[in-house]
């Protein structure tokens, strides 16, 4: 199956250790068969009163098999799981890997608990087809040759029975538990999801879920999901365990008939009956062995099915994955070039960004303004390539977007979106997200130009900054973008949430900062746009007006009433 080649290139890497598990295994597997042999044939063997050395041998022999059999397990299972957490951290950075270019859109088209149960359900039941699928048949498999050619040196008949009983337990009795296994896993993975959903609504929304007073309700939602899952994981599991009951029917089976076969050759003189036990013996312990068959289809469609959802969700990067290596230079300001560009989002029935062209010198210092849903952010997301445009070209320093590696336009661009993350750990934790180091006077310098006095670089920062008001968010984002070094600043309402005055102090420094790079500030409030090299104005994806402030105060359009309608309101306030 073509998803699961990413889990074999994944074993083949660990082929070392795989290797040791089977060797261990496969040890372990005839040490078992031989111990219980062994054992039976003593247990014969004193009924016949045999010399003292017969039996010290014997018993020497069980308890080397014993200590063999443990140790070559120990092995066994010691090396088959590191391979397997070596495994799972490959994939898991694989996916992830092939899932990070695909946002924002990802995002969209799934619901976020469904994606976490993608990445960490879905990627933990590929490890089944590594420990129950992959390799364990080619353990139980030599185990049973090698037992079969031992048996037959005693009788060829019961060496046939066991062949036979192989087959029942190889094909029947998985066939039986493969019925009905794929619609239980399908519900168990669908219930999953549903809960993995329900909980990220809860996270995310629990505010709102207090103050609307939902809670109640949603918690109800959540234990329904939780004992939904829990009753699909209790049938999944019934319906494995019915098959592995099945298989120690058909062994205890095959082991009745060893003894009915071996009692026939003993009265008609082909058998010795001190073989006897043993050969059962060596039945009862070869079937136990040969048990991971009886799961191993159920185990195996889960993991190709668990593998077509991962495949599915990256479908998209598989696509984009060669990256074009031309690099965005920081060597100088960025010149930015819009021709005809139009932007829709996909399933919606208006374009977000209608044939938009401007051209926006290196260095110079542009305002977005417009009203809410106008296209701004949308045209920060197409300049970062976190979008494709539909139509149109979008030039950086002259080079087609298209053609600049993602990641060095990020690395030339100093970004402030409408919504930053804050990671929990501490201010200075939250200020060196890239790879330079500052000293502590250089970032408690940075926390003074974005007004944050009040914050020493040791205080802590909850998950998401839930310790932090919203204007605080804002201005340790705007910290954190003074300490790079891009030479592109790309700026979406960065302010919003600061008073009048912390406002005109942060963009001062801003723009002192920026004094000799490009510069693109979304905003929303008019005022201190004087001070702009450019204002350009957009309504429903269009640019309706564009031009320094003196010249759009004189052209008395969009702009000038705005400016005039947030005057009064001023006055008013
Ligand atoms: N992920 C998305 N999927 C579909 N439509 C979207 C998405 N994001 C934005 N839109 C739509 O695209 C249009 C432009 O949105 P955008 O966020 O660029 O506007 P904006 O001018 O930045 O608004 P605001 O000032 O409120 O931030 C809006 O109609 C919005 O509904």
């Amino acid at each position: 199956m073509k998803e699961l080649a990413i889990l074999t290139k994944a074993m083949i890497q660990e082929r070392k250790d795989i290797a040791i598990a089977i060797v261990g295994g496969f040890i372990a597997g005839i040490a078992g068969v031989s111990l219980f042999s062994a054992s039976g044939y003593l247990i014969s063997q004193t009924v016949f009163a045999p010399p003292l050395y017969t039996l010290i041998v014997l018993t020497s022999l069980v308890k080397i098999l014993g200590l063999l059999r443990a140790a070559s397990r120990y092995a066994e299972r010691l090396y088959s799981h590191r391979a397997t957490f070596s495994l799972l951290s490959r994939l898991r950075t694989s996916f992830f890997a092939k899932l990070i270019p695909l946002t924002p859109g990802i995002l969209g088209r799934n619901r976020s608990g469904d994606l976490l149960a993608r990445i960490v359900g879905d990627v933990e039941s590929l490890q089944h087809y590594f420990l129950r699928v992959a390799y364990p048949p080619v353990i139980v498999v030599l185990v049973f040759l090698a037992t079969v050619i031992f048996t037959s040196v005693f009788s060829i008949w019961i060496a046939c029975l066991f062949v036979l009983g192989m087959l029942i337990t190889a094909f029947v009795v998985p066939g039986i538990v493969l019925l009905g296994q794929r619609r239980r896993q399908g519900r168990v993975r669908e219930k999953r999801a549903e809960l993995s959903t329900e909980m990220a609504e809860m996270l995310y929304g629990y505010r709102d879920l207090k103050v609307y007073g939902q809670m109640k309700k949603r918690e109800q939602l959540l234990q329904d999901a939780s004992a939904a899952l829990a009753a699909e994981q209790e049938a999944a599991a019934r319906h494995l365990l019915l098959g592995q009951s099945l298989h120690a029917f058909v062994a205890y089976l095959i082991s009745w008939g060893v003894l009915i076969l071996g009692a026939v050759f003993i009265v008609n003189g082909s058998l010795a009956g001190v073989f006897l036990a043993m050969l059962v013996m060596a039945s009862l312990t070869v079937f136990e062995e040969a048990a991971p068959m009886a799961v191993l289809p159920a185990y195996k469609q889960d993991s190709e099915h668990a593998a077509k959802r991962l495949a599915e969700t990256v479908l998209d990067a598989d696509r984009s994955e060669s990256q074009p290596s031309t690099a965005l230079s920081t060597d100088k300001a960025v010149s930015v070039e819009l021709c005809g560009v139009s932007f829709q989002y996909e399933d919606e029935w208006r374009p977000a960004l209608k044939d938009i062209t401007l051209s926006i010198p290196p260095g110079s210092k542009t305002a977005i303004v417009g009203p809410s849903g106008s296209g701004k952010s949308t045209l920060i997301e197409l300049l970062l390539k976190l979008r494709v445009p539909t139509s149109g070209l979008i030039r950086l320093n002259d080079v087609s977007v298209r053609e600049l590696n993602e990641a060095s336009i990020w690395q030339a661009s100093n970004v402030v979106l409408q919504h930053s993350h804050f990671f929990r750990g501490t201010i200075r934790d939250n200020l060196l997200l890239n790879e330079e180091r500052y000293t502590d006077e250089e970032l408690s310098a940075v926390l003074e130009k974005a007004q944050l006095r009040n914050k020493s670089l040791e205080d802590p920062v909850y998950e998401k900054g839930e310790n932090l008001s919203d204007g605080e968010k804002q201005r340790l984002a705007l910290a954190r973008v003074m300490l790079r070094k891009g030479r592109l600043w790309l700026l979406d309402e960065p302010t919003s949430a600061l008073d009048y005055v912390t406002e005109q102090r942060v963009l001062s420094h801003l723009l002192t900062e920026a004094a000799d790079d490009t510069l693109l500030l979304i905003c929303h409030r008019l005022t201190g746009l004087e001070d702009m090299d450019r204002i350009v104005v957009l309504d429903q994806g269009r640019v309706i007006e564009a031009g320094t402030y003196t010249e759009l105060m004189e052209q008395k359009g969009y702009f000038y009433e705005m400016k005039l309608i947030e005057r009064q309101m001023i006055d008013e306030a």
